[in-house]
C-alpha cells in the first residue's frame, strides 16, 4: 500500500511531502522532479507567484545514487519568497504589532468561494490568513513532486500518463478530437493551455483575455490518460476497493475541483443502454472492445484499455473585480480581499490531477502486484498477464494501437 502527505504553508519556508510504499529501484532525480514542478507552473491565465518563485527542490531520504531505496521518500519544496514572510509565518511567537501592517495586516474581508469564512468558524480564527496559508493551491506542489515519483516507478512498467486541457469557461475541444498520447507531452506543455487542439486553444487564450480585462476569472475541465494499464487494477468487491472511486476521491481533493467524470462520464446518462457500452468482439486473436465509453473501467477495475478521467474547476475565488461579503471585524458590507491571483489555473490543475492518477494507479499496481523491488513488481506482472487465459485475453491499449 502506498501513503502519502504533505505538511507546509502557501507562504510559509517550505513543502514538505512523503510517499512511503514505493518498491525499491525506482528511478528518481532531482531533474525527474523539477520537470514536473516546472510543468505545475505553466499555462496562460496564471498569476505574477508564478512568474518569480522558485521552488527550491530538495530529496531528503529515500533515494540514494539515482533509485529508491524502498524506505519512505521525502522530498522538500523550499519558497524562494520566504524571506519575505518571516515574520507573518514564524513559527514562533511574533509581537502582534509588527504584524499590522503590510503582508501581516489581519484578513477580515473572506473571499466567497475560497476556504476563508468556514475556515475561520472551524478553526477558531478572526482573520482569514491562518485559514488560507493550508488551503492554497500552493500545497500542489507537492502532491506533483510526489506523483512524478509514482510516475517513474509506473514507466518501469511501461505505464503512461497524459494530461491536457478539455475546456476553458465556456470553450470546449470538439467531441471525438485526437486524444493525445505520451510522445505529444512536450506539444501540450508548449502550447499556452496545454490544450491538443491548436484551434480552440487560440479561442482559450481569448476568453483568458477577456475575462481578465474584465477583472474575472474562469475555471474548466482537464482531462487524464493513462495507457497500457492490465486489466483487473482495483476491485468490484468492496466499494472503497473500486479503481473508479479511489480516482474520484483522489482528484476531487485537488483544491477548486468541483466535478470528476469516468469515460464519457454523464454524457452517458442520455444515451440508451445499447450506445452507451463497449462491445466485445474477437479480432486480431484478442478480444476486443470497440469503442472507449466507459474510460477503461468496468466493475471498479481497469479494463486494460486506456484509462479516461476528467475533473471539473470552478473558476478561482480571488477576483480582482472582487465580490461582496462581510468585514468580520466590524459587520460591515465589504468587496472581498484581493491582492493578485491566476485568472486561470485549469493548466496546472491538469499537471495536479496527473499526479494523483499517478499516485492512485501506484498504488492500484502495488495492491494487485506487490514487490518489493521493481524487478519482483514487473516478475509479478508478466507472470498475471501471461497467466490469463488464451479465452479471456484482451487487446492491449498502448500508445502505440489507439
Ligand atoms: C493549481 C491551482 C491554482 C489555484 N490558484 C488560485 C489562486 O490564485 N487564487 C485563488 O483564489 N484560488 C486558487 N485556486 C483555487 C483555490 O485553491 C480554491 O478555490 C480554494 O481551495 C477553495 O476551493 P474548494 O471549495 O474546492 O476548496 C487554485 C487551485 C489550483 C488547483
Ligand atoms: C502559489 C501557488 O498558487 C497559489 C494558489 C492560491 C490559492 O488560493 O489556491 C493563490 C495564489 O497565491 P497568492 O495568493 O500568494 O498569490 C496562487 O499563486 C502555486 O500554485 O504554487
Amino acid at each position: 500500500m502506498l501513503r502519502w502527505l504533505t505538511a507546509g504553508e502557501s507562504h510559509g519556508p517550505e513543502l514538505i511531502a512523503i510517499v512511503e510504499g514505493l518498491p525499491a529501484g525506482v528511478p528518481v532525480t532531482l531533474e525527474s522532479i523539477r520537470l514536473d514542478l516546472a510543468r505545475r507552473k505553466l499555462g496562460y491565465g496564471r498569476g505574477a507567484r508564478m512568474k518569480f518563485e522558485e521552488d527550491v527542490l530538495d530529496i531528503s531520504g529515500g533515494v540514494r545514487h539515482g533509485v529508491t531505496l524502498g524506505g519512505p521518500v521525502a522530498v522538500r519544496i523550499g519558497n524562494s519568497e520566504w524571506p519575505k514572510w518571516v515574520e507573518v509565518m514564524s513559527a514562533e511567537p511574533v509581537d502582534p504589532a509588527k504584524l499590522a501592517r503590510g503582508r501581516g495586516a489581519a484578513l477580515t474581508r473572506p473571499r466567497p468561494g475560497h476556504a476563508d469564512l468556514v475556515g475561520m468558524q472551524k478553526y477558531g480564527f478572526d482573520e482569514a490568513r491562518p485559514v488560507l496559508e493550508r488551503a492554497s493551491a500552493r500545497e500542489t506542489a507537492a502532491r506533483v513532486a510526489l506523483g512524478a515519483v509514482a510516475r517513474g516507478f509506473l514507466a518501469e512498467l511501461g505505464i503512461t500518463l497524459v494530461s491536457h486541457t478539455l475546456s476553458i469557461g465556456p470553450v470546449r475541444v470538439p467531441e471525438n478530437a485526437p486524444l493525445p498520447v505520451s510522445s505529444d507531452v512536450d506539444t501540450l506543455d508548449a502550447d499556452p493551455l496545454r490544450c491538443f487542439d491548436p484551434e480552440t486553444s487560440a479561442l482559450m487564450v481569448a476568453e483568458v483575455d477577456a475575462a481578465h480585462k474584465d477583472g474575472d476569472t474562469l475555471g474548466g475541465i482537464v482531462e487524464v490518460l493513462a495507457y497500457n494499464l492490465p486489466p483487473g487494477l482495483g476491485s468490484f468487491v468492496h466499494w472503497d476497493r473500486r479503481l473508479d472511486s479511489q480516482l474520484a476521491a483522489a482528484l476531487m481533493g485537488i483544491q477548486a475541483i468541483k466535478g470528476v467524470e469516468v469515460g464519457d462520464g454523464f454524457l452517458t446518462t442520455t444515451r440508451r443502454g445499447s450506445a452507451a457500452h463497449d462491445e466485445l468482439v474477437f479480432d486480431d486473436g484478442a478480444i476486443q472492445r470497440t469503442s472507449d465509453r466507459a474510460g477503461g473501467t468496468e466493475g471498479g477495475m481497469s479494463t486494460g484499455t486506456v484509462l479516461r478521467v476528467r475533473a471539473g474547476m470552478k473558476p478561482i475565488a480571488t477576483i480582482p473585480h472582487a465580490l461582496r461579503t462581510v468585514d468580520v471585524a466590524t459587520g460591515e458590507a465589504a468587496s472581498a480581499h484581493h491582492q493578485r491571483s491566476d485568472v486561470c489555473a485549469v493548466p496546472a490543475a491538469g499537471v495536479v490531477a496527473e499526479a494523483m492518477v499517478a499516485l492512485v494507479l501506484a498504488n492500484s499496481v502495488l495492491e494487485k502486484f506487490g514487490g518489493d523491488s521493481v524487478a519482483e513488481t514487473r516478475r509479478n506482472l508478466e507472470s498475471y498477464l501471461a497467466n490469463i487465459p488464451q479465452n479471456l485475453t484482451t487487446g492491449a491499449s498502448s500508445d502505440a494501437t489507439l
